[in-house]
């Protein structure tokens, strides 16, 4: 039996960092194990230019704890102003890794969203030419359309109309959900990747919904049914390189997630290598776990791999806590229902 695993240090490949107080706080979660991180936009306003960027890397950079060290993987929130000359910019400085694509309304913080995709097509293009990534979270907003069908339809009517219109730009379907979206990868050639968050490898819809609403699971895309959760799993464990760890940890308060309408969003920063290492052991696939956290999402984003390594060994349950403290009040860490003994040390 196997107890101990020494792995190139993970790297988060879609990862909400928040600013001011939240980000102070979840910073040293995520520091802790992972080298560095795609850093989300979707900040109040948005991360849209490259000056906005730069000065946000500045803000994460200020708040990494002495003695910890972290690389920032800086985005820019795609709206229909953005200029591709500016994008570009950010990209050949080097600040800039990945464009973020959020349909208007799709999900936190995304009503600047693009709501007619023709007026993004200049944008686009120039990342096809320059090789930058499209982040897309895969949703549709149409009101007439079941929220657990958006992924599968936007994958149809938006996603594969915009690859097939725009040929050579590479793609990460952020957060996966559903078959629908591992089969399109799989069908698809190596400009087409996709991050899996550690929750979507555990839950399903029942575990939002049966015996009383739980909040802490309501995340966007909503977890589906246990055949979707499945798929991900099996692709997860597969050794495709096409799928990566993109944890999408978003931390909310407590008083922001427990409410009549509360925000969507999992905070995993803190557990999500037991988390994932204990998913890849039931499968009998921890020989595949370095590729999923630590490999293949540089590969995908013509990065080099981390030099350091981390060790996780398996013993008695792991203690996480329940709660990270935060100035803005407590935030709850994802609590998966059935212990956790792999620890990384
Ligand atoms: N995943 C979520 O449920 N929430 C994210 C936004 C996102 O990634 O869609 C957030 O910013 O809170
Ligand atoms: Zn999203
Ligand atoms: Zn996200």
């Amino acid at each position: 039996m196997t107890d101990s695993i020494t792995i190139r240090r993970p790297d988060d490949w879609h990862l909400h960092l928040r600013d001011g107080a939240m980000l102070q706080a979840v910073l040293p979660e995520t520091a802790r194990h992972f080298a560095r991180a795609i850093i989300m936009p979707n900040l109040v306003p948005p991360v849209v230019r490259g000056e906005q960027a730069a000065s946000y890397r500045d803000r994460i950079m200020a708040a990494l704890p002495d003695g910890m060290s972290f690389e920032p993987l800086m985005t820019l929130y795609l709206t229909e102003d953005t200029d591709a000359e500016d994008v570009a910019a950010a990209h050949a400085s080097g600040l800039v890794k990945a464009v973020k694509l959020y349909p208007a309304g799709a999900t936190t913080n995304s009503a600047s969203g693009v709501q007619d995709f023709d007026n993004v097509r200049s944008v686009l293009e120039k990342m096809a030419e320059i090789g930058l990534p499209l982040c897309v979270h895969g949703e549709v907003t149409d009101a007439e359309i079941d929220i657990f069908d958006r992924e599968a339809v936007f994958i149809d009517r938006i996603l594969d109309p915009i690859r097939k219109a725009t040929p050579g730009l590479r793609v990460v379907m952020e957060h996966i959900t559903t078959k629908d979206g591992v089969d399109y990868v799989k069908s698809n050639d190596a400009d087409l990747g996709a991050t899996i968050t550690a929750h979507h490898l555990i839950i399903n819809r029942n575990h939002i919904l049966v015996g009383g609403i739980k909040p802490h699971y309501y995340c966007l895309p909503v977890a589906k049914r246990e055949e979707h959760r499945l798929a991900l799993l099996a692709a997860a464990t597969s050794g495709d390189g096409r799928y990566f760890l993109g944890t999408d940890s978003a931390p909310h308060t407590d008083a922001n997630k427990e409410m009549a309408c509360g925000c969507a969003g999992c905070f995993t920063a803190t557990n999500t290598m037991s988390l994932v290492a204990e998913m890849f052991e039931s499968q009998g696939a921890l020989d595949k776990l370095e590729g999923f956290v630590s490999l293949n999402g540089p590969a995908f984003y013509s990065l080099p791999v981390n030099e350091d390594t981390i060790t996780l060994t398996k013993g008695e349950p792991v203690d996480y806590p329940d709660k990270i403290e935060t100035e803005d009040g407590p935030v709850t860490v994802f609590e998966p229902g059935f212990p956790l003994h792999w620890r990384v040390v």
